[in-house]
């Protein structure tokens, strides 16, 4: 079963809207309601391009929404500027595919980890030295990493050094987007489980953001299915293989867990934690769970009904 906690960070009606060419414009995000409750993982899944790291860029207050609000601890934080923003942001970090990219070659590990806490006046040069090791040490790396360079660390070691700086100032939450794709499987697993021991540790709020829906699953206490810019199903995480019900989220699941479920069977409660299954109107796209469904998503606004506990389903007849 999943359980609420506090609301920590929410996303309310949110719309991203680019321009596209020849005068059009592209909705990356459509009124997502998104939340983050405390010291408990969401997992954003979806494919490329559905509008994750947007949603992930807003949340972290690196992006503006066209229209909604984010609420960091019931306070809407959108339109927040300046030393304001600054300080809002400090609460909420983020970590990025390729930590490589975001470091600087000419700095020092130590510097890397140090550059916040030094610009927020939270130590002084002299203690760097001691910050880093302490840095490195949550992040399980030895402390004379402080002196390596990035190109000098492996993909997963240089990961542990981005998770250290985004920890360096003690966020309340950590925005993870795609923050293990880039690592072999085995590193991808060790980098997960550090961050189920800093969460628990820590009591930090994660989003996991991932196209990979076995990996968002495996440390995710809910799942948010994205698709086309909506969000169109929300689940706990452990069940996402058993009461996933839109058509979208079983063929992202189909992908991956084919070899030992079994979905031809019919969609309904396998363990005392799933829903029951959705009692839908006549007409309603989702009696037929075929990809016809996936069009008429492309059309309409689904609105998210809940049909148990922590699982919400896009409906296009409820609005
Ligand atoms: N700055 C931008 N200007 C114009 N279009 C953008 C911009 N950023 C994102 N988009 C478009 O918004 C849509 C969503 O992009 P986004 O990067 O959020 O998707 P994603 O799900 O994170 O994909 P991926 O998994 O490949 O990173 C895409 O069609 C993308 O081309």
């Amino acid at each position: 079963m999943f359980r609420k906690a506090d609301p920590i960070l929410e996303a309310k009606n949110v719309s991203r809207v680019f321009p596209a060419s020849g005068g059009r414009r592209l909705y990356a995000n459509s009124d997502v309601n998104l939340t983050l409750y405390r010291g408990r993982t969401l997992g954003i899944a979806g494919e490329s391009g559905c509008g994750k790291s947007t949603m992930a860029r807003m949340l972290a207050q690196l992006d503006k929404p066209t229209k909604g609000e984010i609420r960091f601890k019931g306070k809407d934080i959108t339109h927040l500027r300046g030393e304001a923003l600054r300080q809002t942001r400090r609460h909420i970090q983020m970590v990025f595919q390729d930590p490589a990219a975001a470091f600087s070659p000419k700095m020092k590990v130590k510097d890397i980890l140090c550059e916040p806490l030094l610009n927020f006046g939270i130590i002084s040069k002299k203690e760097t030295e001691a910050a880093a090791v302490r840095l490195l040490e949550m992040v399980e790396l030895p402390g004379d990493f402080s002196h390596r360079y990035a190109h000098s660390m492996s993909g997963g070691q240089r990961q542990r050094v981005g998770i250290a700086r985004a920890l360096a100032l003690e966020p309340e939450i950590l925005i993870c987007d795609e923050a293990t794709s880039a690592l072999d499987v085995s590193v991808q697993r060790n980098i997960i489980d550090l961050l189920v021991k800093l969460q628990q540790e820590r009591n930090l709020t994660i989003a996991f953001i991932c196209h990979d829906v076995s990996l968002v699953r495996s440390m995710s206490h809910q799942i948010a299915i994205m698709y086309l810019g909506h969000v169109v199903e929300l689940i706990p995480g452990k069940l996402v293989g058993k009461c996933a019900m839109h058509p979208y989220t079983q063929v992202l699941i189909n992908a991956i867990f084919s070899l030992n479920m079994d979905f031809s069977k019919p969609i309904q409660s396998v363990d005392s934690d799933a829903p029951s299954p959705l009692d839908l109107p006549a007409g309603c796209p989702f009696q037929n769970r075929c990809g016809h469904c996936m069009k008429i998503c492309r059309e309409t606004k689904p609105v998210l009904r809940e049909t148990a506990p922590g699982h919400q389903i896009a409906c296009h007849l409820y609005r």
